[in-house]
């Protein structure tokens, strides 16, 4: 007997995570193949398509009057589906083997808050960009496979994703989600709160790209062992002229405070919301972060202290997702081989 494997020799099957900051590409037997930033330049006349990914990051916030660089995805959500489109076209092709027969299947990772509008803009972008077919998983769920957490066993797993976009924070049961919740408060939440707290504090108007440096190289959300400083540049706002100035790691602490406030709030309250047996399971077993959100200094620390549960950073944080999507992928096509038998 002959097994046609319908998803695998002749297509290049990809889970993606279509993320607010970066997108993933994993195809099955090969791992991750594209991590590029969801950035598109378009130039505003024509309506033409400059560059994708980092190119299109390197220009955000230096573009001439006709380009501008933009992410079309907001609090993991589409912001503007014909720019998303155009981006999943694009790292589609990038990555699809040119000798596949088929038009590839396509698994994405999608926050677990969003509406069914919202899933079909997904769905309606990936078809139109070329999948054959589109299967959406939510991203706290793939984010727990692609951390390796047991969340088909009967005990409580749960995992808090912090992105760009959103914070994801789910307890996983028997291979389904007993309380999940999902925020518009993550990575990029941060980043605005520097660029709030440079205009105000300094008058110093900073861009994207700055304010993330800043949170990257000096954020944190827990008193560091040794305290950091950092030169920032920037223009200032009523002189209008280039500025630099030094700020530390203590008062990026207090300008994070708000959002990072909120995303405690979320955990709290799922862990509230969990029934005991699985509440008791957590006591032992704890919870993993992931995302790049989870990356900020002090924040497993925080957690622990808020939660009084241990806290573990997933070993490869900004994968879990496109992860997930391909140990889902995996599964599926193991399905999916009984999908064409020829004697
Ligand atoms: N070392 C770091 N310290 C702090 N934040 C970081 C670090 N590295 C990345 N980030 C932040 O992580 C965020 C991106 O994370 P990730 O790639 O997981 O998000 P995403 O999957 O694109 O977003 P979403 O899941 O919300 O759609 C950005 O806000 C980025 O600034």
């Amino acid at each position: 007997m002959v097994i046609d494997y319908l998803g695998g020799l002749f297509s290049s099957d990809m889970g993606m995570d279509l993320g607010t900051a970066n997108c993933l590409i994993y195809i099955k037997e090969k791992g991750i193949v594209l991590r590029e930033p969801s950035v598109v330049a378009v130039d505003r006349e024509t309506g033409e398509v400059r560059a994708v990914g980092s190119k299109a990051k390197q220009m955000l916030g230096r573009t001439p009057a006709n380009i501008v660089a933009a992410r079309p995805l907001r609090n993991g959500v589409i912001a503007d589906f014909e720019v998303t489109q155009e981006m999943i076209r694009y790292f589609i092709r990038k990555v699809h083997n040119r000798r596949s027969l088929l038009r590839p299947r396509l698994i994405i990772g999608i926050p677990s808050g969003i509406t069914g509008v919202e899933r079909r803009a997904v769905e309606d972008a990936a078809r139109q960009a070329g999948a054959r077919e589109v299967y959406l998983i939510e991203e706290p769920m793939a984010s727990a496979m692609g951390a390796d957490l047991p969340i088909s066993e009967p005990h409580a797993s749960m995992i808090v994703d912090i992105g760009g976009g959103t914070t994801e924070v789910a307890v996983i049961s028997l291979g389904g989600m007993v309380v999940a919740k999902s925020i518009d408060v993550a990575g990029d939440e941060l980043t605005d709160c520097i660029i709030q707290y440079f205009r105000k504090k300094y008058n110093l108007i900073v861009g994207e790209t700055t304010a993330e440096d800043v949170k990257i190289n000096i954020g944190s959300v827990y008193p560091l062992k040794e305290e950091k400083t950092m030169e920032v540049k920037g223009r200032d706002q009523t002189q209008g002229l280039p500025r630099t100035l030094t700020v530390s790691s203590e008062e990026i602490r207090q300008a994070l405070m708000e959002p990072v406030r909120l995303i405690i709030d979320v955990v709290k309250s799922t862990l509230e919301e969990t029934p005991p047996e699985l509440a008791a399971d957590l006591v032992d077993r704890g919870l993993v972060v992931a995302g790049g959100g989870s990356l900020l200094r002090g924040i497993t620390d925080l957690i622990r202290k808020e939660t009084d549960i241990p806290v573990h950073r997933a070993a490869d944080p900004l994968s879990c997702v496109v992860l997930g999507t391909g140990k889902f992928l995996e599964e599926l096509s193991v399905k999916g081989s009984t999908l064409i038998r020829r004697k």
